[in-house]
């Protein structure tokens, strides 16, 4: 298997007067078109690992690759840039911008690129609300919007870029089980469509409807099975 992802092993400790480790000695790929469900107790790490493989944070030991390249020794700049053309987010809470209107929250991270005609990155925009039924919906507010559809609009938000791969962190944490399906539904329907998607739950009728689950136990894999007894 050529991984889009790879991750060899990762270990993530806060300093401090007692140390805490939330990711210890993580190894794992991910192929391109997979949808992964990253699974396990509360406190066991879950974020903590979804935040280094997002780049959002960086590993005090191991290495990782994504699309071939390494990124143990990227700068700052380097990892951000990565983020914005690269990666795609959807947490908990939307962190759509409030004062900004549906269209301009998803047209956003394609200004940032500025791969992207003004006109061009608009007709972007529209056509992933449109993918997501949420065209209709474009010039309102985020507090106009139901918790469902909010969580749609930063899913397209999350696809301005074309990204290779799409983090998520409890996606469906905050939305009734209605909602919830909706969403689940989403991201399995950009996995069938070959997006690939790494997504942190707890929701075990979510991560059913994943390629492949993962599961940590104090910052490390369970093996195979381990989870179940
Ligand atoms: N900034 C921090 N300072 C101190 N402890 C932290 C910090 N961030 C995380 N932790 C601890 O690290 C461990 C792993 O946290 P993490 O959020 O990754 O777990 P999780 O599996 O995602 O949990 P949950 O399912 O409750 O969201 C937990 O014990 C948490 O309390």
């Amino acid at each position: 298997m050529s991984a889009l992802l790879r991750a060899e092993g990762l270990v993530r400790t806060l300093p401090g007067a007692v140390p805490v480790t939330l990711v210890d000695g993580v190894s794992l790929g991910i192929a391109a078109g997979e949808f992964v469900c990253i699974m396990g107790p509360s406190g066991s790490g879950k974020s903590s690992l979804l935040y280094l493989l997002g780049l959002l944070d960086v590993a005090d030991a191991g290495r990782l690759w994504l699309d071939g390249e390494e990124l143990s020794r990227c700068s700052d700049d380097q990892l951000a840039a990565l983020r914005l053309s690269k990666l795609g987010f959807v947490f908990q809470f939307h962190f759509l911008l409030a004062e900004f209107t549906v269209l301009q929250n998803v047209t956003l991270p394609m200004r940032r690129l500025g791969s992207l005609t003004d006109a061009a990155a608009l007709e972007r925009a529209m056509g992933l609300l449109e993918q997501f039924g949420m065209a209709g919906h474009a010039g309102k507010l985020p507090a106009q919007l139901s918790g469902g559809q909010r969580q749609r609009v930063a899913v397209a938000r999350a696809l301005a870029n074309a990204p290779l791969l799409i983090l998520a962190d409890e996606p469906t944490g905050n939305l009734d089980s209605a909602a919830s399906q909706n969403v689940q539904r989403t991201l399995r329907g950009l996995a069938d469509g070959g997006q690939t998607v790494i997504a942190v739950t707890h929701d075990p009728a979510f991560a059913a409807a994943a390629d492949r689950r993962i599961h940590l136990l104090d910052g490390k894999l369970a093996p195979d099975g381990a989870h179940q007894s």
